[in-house]
């Protein structure tokens, strides 16, 4: 056991080369992974993931294609650090037990295996190759929103029993408000707390990412996810350099040094980044309505090709309730609002 687990109240993840790599349209540098792993590890953060943003196996035209082989930037972060473990996420049938192999071989020792809330047992053979691997264990249920505390509590167990050693509330759509947030991390304690820990991924669609954490953590949960300067899809993800300094101010230790977090955001990551993840219309509406935060740069993308806004997809997508991997439901809706919107020009000539 490192000083630093001995000694924090709270482990922070920090995933701005996973979560990340959807702002950056998955086109990150070996030289940014070196950089960005080198100023975390030296922060103290002792998880740092990486990952095409869709998890391993990620790459491909549904999700785009990553500029560098993703097991190239996994051996890299591994090499760069010298604590902090390396992670890796793994979304069943995006990615294969053969991907973490890959991973593990390329030096990753913490697998994240993430479902949607309702589908934890697709996980259950990807957990156990974890185990078989030696690695340490996360379990990811996202869109956490979508069914109530008892119901994912379930789902955790599910989880647990196949070999998570930790089961993460994932506010996927950053639609999770306050007390939403708390009572499905109190539920996930209840049920598994005796035998795994509880995480809080958040997303700052409402721009609660924060104020989720803590609640969060005084819930239980004692694994919470951040990323540099928000670096996530949608509007970001909980900032890790505030969330260091938010708990350090509330007397909970995480083990981050807070000048070191920050210069991480500031001098390594917001000079590379093409735009700050923000709470724009579009990204308010993911929040709002509840819609998966990766799905914002695949309707910006439709948006422009068909001339209908972005966030009036959104809306649809939120109403038609679609999970990840109905990425190219995006595409239909955009073609059915420019008809629309076409029929209702030709109707008002
Ligand atoms: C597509 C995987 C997704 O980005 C995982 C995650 O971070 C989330 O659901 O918030
Ligand atoms: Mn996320």
């Amino acid at each position: 056991m490192s000083t630093n687990e001995a000694t924090r109240d709270l482990r922070i993840t920090d995933s701005t080369l996973r979560d990340g790599s959807h702002a950056m349209r998955h086109q990150f540098t070996e030289e940014q992974v070196r950089g960005v792993v080198h100023a975390l590890d030296a922060a103290g953060v002792e998880v740092i993931e990486v990952a095409h943003g869709d998890g391993l196996g990620g790459s491909s035209f549904n999700y785009g294609f990553s500029k560098v082989d993703e097991i190239q930037l996994i051996r890299a972060a591994v090499d760069e650090a010298t604590a902090a473990k390396i992670a890796v996420l793994l979304l069943p049938g995006v990615g294969t037990v053969e991907n973490l192999k890959a991973a593990h071989e390329a030096g990753a020792s913490v697998a994240r295996i993430a479902t949607h809330c309702t589908e934890a047992d697709v996980s259950i053979q990807h957990f156990g190759a974890a185990r078989d691997l030696g690695m340490e264990t996360v379990g990811f249920l996202m869109l956490s929103h979508r069914i109530g505390p008892e119901a994912l509590a379930k789902q955790a167990r599910i989880m647990v029993d196949a070999g998570a050693q930790c089961v993460y509330v994932v506010d996927s759509a950053g639609a999770l408000v306050l007390a939403e947030a708390q009572a499905r991390v109190q539920a996930l304690v209840l049920e598994i707390g005796t035998q795994a820990q509880v995480g809080f991924h958040g997303h700052q669609n409402l721009s609660l990412g924060i104020a989720n954490s803590v609640l969060a953590f005084q819930g239980g949960a004692r694994q919470i996810d951040g990323a540099l300067c928000a670096l996530g899809a949608g509007a970001g993800n909980s900032p890790t350099e505030i969330l260091a300094a938010t708990f350090e101010r509330l007397g909970i230790s995480t083990g981050v040094d807070v000048q070191g977090a920050m210069a991480a955001a500031e001098d390594v990551v917001k000079p590379f980044i093409p735009r700050l993840p923000w709470m724009d219309r579009s990204s308010i509406v993911q929040g709002y309505a509840g819609v998966y935060s990766s799905f914002l740069l695949h309707a910006e993308r439709a948006s422009e090709r068909y001339g209908v806004p972005a966030h009036a997809i959104l809306e649809r997508v939120g109403e038609a309730g679609y999970v990840g991997g109905q990425e190219d439901m995006i595409i239909d809706i955009a073609l059915q609002l420019s008809q629309e919107r076409e029929l209702a020009a030709e109707g008002a000539r």
